[in-house]
């Protein structure tokens, strides 16, 4: 069982130098617990069972104070013993799940990031987020769960020391009935993994319908037809989920009649034949009885329990799903920093492909060869779809060339040289993230920050206060320029933009043509630009031209 395997990943210690890799620590402590608890409800059942064959046997004119006594400390261990192991389940599930959470986190960190492309942005979040809620809410269920379980042994294992064939009764009832039930649980769980499949997709169209709110206020057909979309996932859904709670319910009412059916066996069958054997029909009949309380609890957690082991194993798919793509450059520690004063990146005879749709033919950028100089502008200049962003993506490292390499200074940057490479870079993408935090830049000087602020005419705007902007609710082009101004904080001497001048008045974007490139490239650093901007092509000293993956070399397009 997969919450199982939660509640053995221990809660991260803070001794612990990396939470993320740190060995489990196994739950011995919740053993122990266990093994008390179980221990003292054996007591006190021994201890009850005596006394009433005292009374029978003698009369109830005096107490026994011994026996009252051993049931009284028998009690005592009993309570605070479930009390600890209640709590300590619910501390180590909920430690499970944030190390899982970690865990996710980190493969998330270390994955192939073409690989990762492809993976739903919906399922990350639900499994981040949603699917841990799931267990967290039930892990007072699975501790009431143990806790009963811990009962059910202890009982069984008095019964087996009264009367075998009684135990081998009770066993026989609990291990059909159980048989029977379990199976139910595995159609149940099964459709509870449909369901959630389900609920993803109804995630990802509800997520659609929101981003595109504005476009579907402006056309009725559009808004019509999304939300039959959203409506045909949300069938589906309400199916699998009514379908989930007649199979509850189904199982329930079976828990139910078992317990019934051992019930019977109690008052019975088990006087019948124990009767025979020991004599002892009551000290069994009550014991049997002390068993049956558990199973009930034990049966209705497990129905409930059902949605929580979906969730954990979902979580622990997703993990597994991560784990294979896990790029090995990212999982080891950084090679020390290559050095910021290299010569020239170079392509040879790199390429990449996307994946192409069956009986089509793929996408394909190379095989390229050229080389970037340090210290030069460069611009990425192609129709629309030639492969200009998949370029880019294989200079910064982030897609890794499929045949060829990626070469600083004759180096091939294979792998363990990767996270040292990106390292080296400052990037804003088409589709660039605005943090508002300005997370990674280490120290922001005030006065930098301002200055900068006031060459992007963003002051009186803006201000960066406390590593992070004031405010990000600002045009199109203002946000592009805060992202820009982040990359000038991190201070790379790469720098990487693709379309940045897209959205930006004519102003401005001559200034940044013909001012801030210049002024980058007079510091030093080498800019890789992706441009529409005829106009001003002239401004980079090299252009790559693309025409449907395959590249031409323009050189000496500016000054020099
Ligand atoms: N994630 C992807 N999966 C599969 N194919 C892709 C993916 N991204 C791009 N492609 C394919 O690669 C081709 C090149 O895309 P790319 O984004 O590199 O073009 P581009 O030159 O940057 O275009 P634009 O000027 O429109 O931004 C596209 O025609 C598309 O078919």
């Amino acid at each position: 069982m997969n919450l199982l395997r939660l509640l053995s990943m221990a809660p991260a210690q803070a001794s612990d130098r990396d939470p993320v890799l740190a060995p489990d620590r196994p739950p011995y402590r919740l053993l122990a617990l266990g093994g008390a608890s179980g221990v003292a409800s054996v007591v006190i059942l021994a201890m009850v069972n005596s006394a009433a064959e005292e009374i029978m046997r003698e009369g109830a004119d005096s107490v026994d104070w011994l026996l009252a006594g051993i049931t009284a400390v028998a009690s005592i261990v009993f309570l605070f013993s479930q009390i600890w192991l209640i709590r300590d389940t619910a501390a180590r599930l909920e430690g499970g799940i944030d190390r899982m959470r970690a865990r996710l986190l980190e493969l998330l960190r270390i994955a192939d990031y073409r690989q990762l492309e492809q993976i739903g942005q919906a399922q990350l979040f639900q499994n981040v987020t949603q699917n841990s809620q799931v267990i967290s809410q039930n892990s007072h269920l699975v501790a009431i769960g143990l806790q009963s379980l811990v009962l059910i042994v202890a009982a069984m294992a008095y019964l087996l020391w009264l009367s075998t064939l009684a135990f081998f009764l009770v066993v026989a009832v609990i291990v059909v009935a159980g048989g029977i039930y379990a199976a139910m649980g595995r159609d149940l769980g099964a459709e509870y993994a449909r369901n959630m499949g389900n609920e993803e997709r109804l995630f990802e169209t509800a997520t659609d319908l929101l981003d595109g709110i504005k476009e579907a206020r402006m056309s009725s057909a559009r808004s019509h037809d999304l939300r039959a979309s959203f409506a045909q996932v949300a069938a589906q859904t309400r199916q699998t989920a009514l379908r989930v709670h007649g199979m509850v319910f189904r199982q329930f009412i079976f828990g139910e009649i078992a317990i019934y059916f051992l019930l019977g066996v109690v008052v019975f069958l088990v006087p019948l034949y124990t009767q025979k054997i020991s004599g002892d029909v009551q000290q069994v009949t009550t014991t049997v009885l002390f068993v049956v309380g558990p199973v009930g609890l034990v049966l209705q957690i497990w129905t409930m329990l059902m949605s929580a082991e979906a969730a954990a194993t979902r979580i622990f798919a997703l993990g597994e799903q991560l784990a294979a793509i896990s790029d090995p450059a990212l999982a080891t520690p950084m090679e020390a920093g290559l050095p910021a004063a290299f010569k020239e990146i170079r392509l040879e005879q790199a390429r990449f492909a996307y994946p192409a749709p069956a009986g089509e033919a793929p996408f394909i950028v190379g095989p390229l060869s050229f080389t970037i100089p340090q210290g030069r502008i460069t611009f990425i200049t192609g129709g629309n779809g030639s492969g200009k962003s998949t370029l880019i993506k294989l200079l910064t490292g982030l897609y890794r060339p499929q045949g060829g390499e990626l070469l600083l200074d004759r180096r091939p940057i294979v792998a363990f040289r990767l996270p040292a490479y990106r390292e080296m870079i400052a990037t804003v993408f088409s589709d660039y993230h605005l943090f508002r935090r300005l997370y990674g830049v280490p120290l922001v000087d005030q006065a930098e920050a301002d200055e900068l602020l006031r060459w992007f005419e963003l002051d009186g705007r803006v201000a960066i206060r406390d590593g992070a902007f004031d405010t990000v609710e600002l045009s199109v082009g203002q946000r592009k320029r805060l992202a820009l101004i982040v990359a000038l904080l991190e201070d790379k001497p790469i720098y990487v933009f693709d379309e940045w001048a897209a959205d930006q008045d004519p102003h401005f974007r001559a200034k940044f043509y013909r001012e801030i490139l210049p002024a980058l490239k007079r510091r030093g650093m080498t800019i890789i630009a992706v441009t529409h901007d005829d106009h001003y092509f002239d401004a980079a000293d090299h252009r790559v031209h693309l025409e449907i993956g395959q590249a031409r070399i323009v050189n000496g397009e500016g000054q020099g």
